[in-house]
């Protein structure tokens, strides 16, 4: 299923000119208060009235010159920063109140499967107002899911959850995407939790879109890094344990080369590791006594400026890798393409992804 978006929409402040496709998998909308993020996934929700243009689920027009869908008939489920629960239903009333809007109600047994995958077995008799937030938010999740959507958008679910309650509830959403459910729309200013759950990323800038592409391409870009915020730039990769464990270390497979980390937790599931750019180190000779772990061989892609630091793009075994050093360092270093050095990665972000 493929989500394609192409619409124009004046508001007196702000002009929306908005043109992407999202594949299956996550699609992370990314961009400053006030860029437009809500407006577009309300058009594509239906909330929202474009003033022309084309919004479809693969073939299924939703709003064009001759049709405009009404929300209820668009098979999207919305999940937005407050969870919008009825407050005088039960969980259990909540979730059927999706189900009795989807084209094919859900069976028992799906029911059963989106129950169990957000934890909601303990709270089926119980009532909105005595759920914490994260629970509240599980339990809209659900009930999107439940409408069996061909599209789930989320507008900034965990925004209104503090740091505890995120952390509660990201596995879930980690789980969610894991689990072949429909494209995901997600609305977030928080890069760390699109590091954690997206697979694509599209930037939005004043009302267009300035950046779309694959999630772990833009982070290791540094044009894109620009857009983004440097400081979020750096890497995303996949890694795999090999099994090996020495010093309460895990040796990791990843397409930069082997790392050594702090074990991860028993989960087996499938990791994915976010390394910033200003946790990277890079030396033209091979770092010897040094008390970083992991040192990889690399060579320089390529060099963009800014005015307090460069970004270096560098080829690490099979991907790419940003540094972010002074211009200082990089003149010193004699930094430029081609040049093969060394990079040091301080500290790794490791993410349990499913
Ligand atoms: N119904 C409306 N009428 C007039 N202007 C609107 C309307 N909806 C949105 N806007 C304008 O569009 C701008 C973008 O709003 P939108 O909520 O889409 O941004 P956002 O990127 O989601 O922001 P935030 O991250 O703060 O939620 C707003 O600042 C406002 O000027």
């Amino acid at each position: 299923m493929s989500l394609s978006v192409a619409f124009r929409r004046r508001f007196d402040g702000l002009s929306l000119d908005v043109a992407f496709d999202a594949p299956d998998g996550v699609t992370a909308i990314y961009g400053p208060s006030g860029c437009g993020k809500t407006s577009t996934v309300n058009a594509v929700a239906g909330l929202l009235r474009p003033d022309q243009g084309r919004i479809a689920l693969d073939d299924r027009v939703l709003f064009d010159d001759s049709t405009d869908l009404p929300p209820a008939r668009r098979r999207i489920g919305y999940v937005f920063q407050d969870a919008r629960l009825f407050p005088h239903l039960t969980v259990a009333k909540n979730l059927g109140y999706g189900a009795r809007f989807a084209p094919n109600p859900p069976d028992a047994a799906m029911r059963a499967r989106v129950i169990q995958m957000l934890g909601l077995d303990d709270l089926l008799d119980r009532r909105p107002a005595g759920l914490s937030g994260g629970e509240r938010q599980r339990v809209a999740i659900g009930r999107a899911l439940l409408s069996s959507p061909d599209l789930l958008v989320m507008d900034e679910p965990l925004a209104s959850l503090d740091p505890a309650r995120k952390a509660e509830i990201l596995p879930y959403l980690t789980r969610l995407r894991a689990g072949g459910g429909p494209p995901i729309l997600y609305v977030s200013h928080a890069m760390a939790e699109i590091a954690a759950l997206a697979d694509h990323l599209i930037v939005m800038i004043e009302g267009r879109v300035t950046h779309a592409g694959p999630l772990a391409d833009a982070l290791a870009d540094p044009d894109a890094a620009a857009l983004i915020g440097p400081a979020e730039g750096g890497a995303l990769l996949p890694a795999a344990p090999t099994g090996l464990i020495e010093d309460d270390l895990a040796q990791l497979d990843t397409p930069a080369g082997t790392l050594w980390l702090p074990r991860p937790a028993a989960h087996p599931g499938p990791l994915r590791l976010r390394i910033l750019a200003h946790e990277v180190i890079v030396s033209r000779d091979e770092p010897k006594a040094i008390s970083a772990l992991n040192v990889l061989p690399a060579r320089v892609l390529r060099l963009v400026g800014g005015p307090d630091r460069t970004l270096v793009q560098l080829q690490v075994g099979q991907t790419q890798i940003l540094a972010a050093i002074t211009a200082r360092s990089a003149r010193t270093l004699g930094l430029v393409a081609g040049v093969s050095c060394f990079v040091v990665i301080k500290t790794v972000g490791l993410i349990q992804t499913g």
